[in-house]
């Protein structure tokens, strides 16, 4: 009855605005069954964007789907705080992402922004380079290894390898090295399994990284848009649905191996040994003088960073592949410009220092993070009490207020043809202006990306040095990616036939 009234009274004059679902006018309950299944949802609501710049997603919060609210929402200036999902969602103690006080988070950035600076990054080339190698190797081998047959066009085939596996635990090893300096050994084994432990001691046992750390998203993003509701829907869930309790589980799975490397890291830390990753930034500042954390917000950093540095990046390598496969005069071209930076052959991973300047290599990048972000969901924000003004409105107090990038990068206006795979637009004059106004994959301001410079470094080694050395094909020719929505875009699996080039 509440939900009614309130609806008549409209405290926060959203009456006027079209609703995602009858159901979302009333009550965030309309929005969470919305969200439920956790299909391509951003493209489903993108299909009512295009019709109405503003949809109300619940009793108290707004949709934008309009340019001028991306700077009023999340540029630097903006009054706006992070929403109450990541209070919801946080775990022992505020992380980086979570935290929402203003002057908490800023103390956490200025610990952590010396690790994240560019200059830092370019000193850890070698352990991205050292992933790549070893990827390589195993690509090599499973090359080499492969007999032949023939096909009906009388051609030879070629193996297959599951591109979407092997570049995530290229990820995850990555940031395991950058983070903790630690050697998971994923890129040998082919697999990712690692010890994770209780933090009571009980015996060390194994767990998936991967599948745990899609656990933890699995959990949260159906439910963590009811404030009230949130708390006894996973209680109910985890009772009454198995898979839900079996994604409770996996959640806790990824606790525990964070719990595991951070134990590990911290001993490591005690010896004396001088290891240069983010771990140090987060027991020392930068004279060297001992911080002191509370080892639950160490753990609540190391969780953060790789669970972000490992799942996005990931997802990007897969989404940039398809792209190229799916266009392959792109892909000519991307083989044009690194053919023509006349690095010898037996190079293996060619230098950063080269790469990142290949224009055509990072216009690939940015086009498939437009096309397909890897967050393409509106990232919550809340209006301050006294209200704001929101492309051009005025929203009262305590709205919760969003723009999905999956809209804001189809937006005619600013990205011609949307739907094309263009890298070319990247290219021209007005790109640099657009790309910081509109370009939202990492989000921006101050609670923007801390790790993008990582994962350009990241994706342009290990694209450059792959786009150099194979040929890649789908092993279905028909195949279409498969999409599952949580708080990141995942796509499933993508199955590609490998050949070494001459
Ligand atoms: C393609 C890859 C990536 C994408 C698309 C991406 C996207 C984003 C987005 C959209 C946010 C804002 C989140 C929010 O407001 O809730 C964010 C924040 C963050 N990302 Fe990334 N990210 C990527 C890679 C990384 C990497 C490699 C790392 C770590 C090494 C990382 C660490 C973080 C952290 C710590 C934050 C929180 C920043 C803050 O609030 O101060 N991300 N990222």
């Amino acid at each position: 009855a509440k939900c009614v009234v309130d609806y008549f009274r409209d405290p926060h004059n959203l009456r006027q605005y079209p609703s995602l679902t009858p159901l979302c006018a009333f009550t965030n309950l309309g929005y969470l069954l919305y969200i439920y299944g956790g299909d391509f949802r951003s493209r489903r609501m993108h299909a009512l964007h295009r019709v109405h710049p503003v949809i109300r997603t619940g009793p108290a919060s707004l949709s934008f789907a309009d340019m001028r609210a991306i700077n009023d929402i999340y540029g630097h200036a903006t009054p706006c705080k992070k929403g109450p999902l990541y209070e919801l969602s946080m775990g022992a103690h505020a992380n980086l992402v979570d935290s929402v006080d203003h002057a908490e988070h800023a103390q956490k950035r200025k610990r952590l922004s010396n690790a994240f600076a560019l200059k830092n990054l370019e000193r850890w080339e070698f352990k991205v380079v050292d992933k790549c190698t070893r990827l390589v190797a195993q690509f090599d081998r499973i090359c080499d290894d492969y007999r032949p047959r023939e096909t009906l066009q009388g051609e030879k085939d070629a193996p297959v390898v599951s591109y979407r596996t092997w570049t995530n635990l290229f990820t995850v090893e990555a940031i395991a090295d950058i983070a903790l300096s630690q050697r998971l050994g994923f890129l040998e084994s082919g697999t990712d399994l690692i010890p994770a432990e209780e933090t009571d001691g009980a015996p060390i046992y194994k767990a998936h990284f991967i599948d745990a750390v899609h656990g933890s998203g699995r959990v949260n993003t159906p439910i963590v848009w009811s404030e009230e509701g949130y708390k006894i829907f996973k209680r109910v869930l985890n009772y009454l649905n198995p898979q839900f309790r079996r994604q409770i589980r996996l959640g806790h799975d990824f606790d525990n191996i964070i719990h595991y490397l951070a134990r590990v890291r911290q001993e490591r830390y005690e010896r004396g040994e001088k290891l240069d990753d983010f771990f140090t930034c987060l027991m020392e500042d930068r004279e060297g003088k001992r911080l002191n954390l509370d080892p639950k917000e160490v753990r609540a950093e190391v969780n953060i960073i790789m669970n972000a540095g490992s799942d996005t990046t990931a997802v990007a390598m897969t989404n940039a592949m398809y792209n190229l496969l799916k266009n392959p005069d792109k892909l000519a071209k991307l083989r044009e410009e690194l053919e023509k930076l006349n690095i010898p052959s037996d190079t293996i991973v060619p230098p950063y220092s080269i790469v990142r300047h290949c224009a055509y290599l990072r216009a690939v990048l940015d086009e498939s993070l437009r096309v397909l972000p890897p967050l393409p969901l509106g990232l919550q924000r809340v209006t301050p009490p006294e209200g704001s003004s929101i492309a051009g409105r005025w929203i009262a107090g305590n709205t919760v207020v969003s723009v999905p990038a999956y809209s804001a990068h189809r937006d005619p206006n600013i990205f011609p043809d949307p739907e094309q795979f263009m890298p070319e637009r990247w290219l021209t004059d007005s790109a640099k202006s657009f790309s910081q106004k509109y370009f939202i994959p990492f989000s921006m301001g101050s609670r923007g990306c801390i790790g993008r410079n990582i994962t350009y470094l990241e994706q342009q080694l290990l694209l450059a040095t792959l786009v150099r050395r194979y040929d890649f094909a789908f092993a279905d020719p028909n195949f279409e990616p498969f999409y599952e929505e949580r708080m990141n875009l995942l796509p499933g699996d993508m199955q590609l036939r490998i050949r070494r080039r001459g």
